[in-house]
């Protein structure tokens, strides 16, 4: 059981930014993703999500090609949350997007009931990526993609969501992939690191 990304190339114009990639990971495992800036983290991110189209290679999750319909197996969770919801939906809809959470997830997450009931513009933006969060580890979720997904939070709301999602992943067999510049976070939650050079 893993995710796998094989023989993953991808260009945005001329030159090749990722050329014969491989990356898998385990169920269960948490890896991290590292870089420099503009060295393709990010895309190989998409790519292993579905979020972009392959241009070369395959991604296979736990031995199948990534869902064609349907509840996406990999979840991604991006660093700006208001980039990632609907404006004109409120909340609760967004999270019901990922299925129905448990409420443990929600009360873990510090996820106020009220909020389900605002638009996003409503919620500052830690407020907003909790929700994000949560429906990214609904039900049907067996890998999480976390890039840069507490960059932008305080150190106490940064460590409430990772012991959350960190126990989602243990009672799950779940495995992470986390994408950050900060290496002590990487260090502390990670089993293994990949570290992707300077794009030539
Ligand atoms: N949609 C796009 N169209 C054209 N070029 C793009 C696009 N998205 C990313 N790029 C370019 O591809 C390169 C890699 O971007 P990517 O976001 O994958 O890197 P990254 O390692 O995640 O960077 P960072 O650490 O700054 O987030 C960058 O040079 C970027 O400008």
């Amino acid at each position: 059981m893993a995710l796998e990304g094989r023989n993953l190339s991808f260009r945005y114009g001329e030159s090749w930014l990722l050329k014969n990639e491989e990356l898998r990971i385990e169920a269960g495992e948490i890896v991290g993703l590292v870089g420099p800036s503009g060295s393709g983290k990010s895309t190989l991110a998409r790519l292993l999500a579905g979020h972009e189209r392959l241009q070369e290679g395959s991604v296979v999750v736990n031995g199948s090609p990534l869902p064609a319909r349907g509840r996406n197996p990999v979840q991604m969770v991006v660093q700006h949350p208001e980039q990632a919801v609907n404006p004109r939906w409120k909340l609760r809809r967004t999270l019901l997007e990922g299925g129905t959470p448990d409420e443990s997830l929600l009360i873990g997450l510090g996820i106020e009931p009220e909020w389900l009931d605002r638009f996003p513009n409503e919620l500052s933006g830690g407020e907003l990526q909790r929700i994000c969060v949560a429906r990214a580890l609904g039900p049907g979720t067996r890998y999480l993609i976390a890039d840069e997904m507490t960059t932008m939070l305080d150190a106490i709301t940064q460590a409430q969501i990772w012991q959350t999602v960190l126990g989602w992943a243990a009672r799950r067999g779940a495995g992470i992939l986390v994408i950050s510049h900060e290496r002590q976070l990487i260090r502390r939650l990670c089993s293994r690191v990949v570290e992707r050079g300077a794009r030539l």
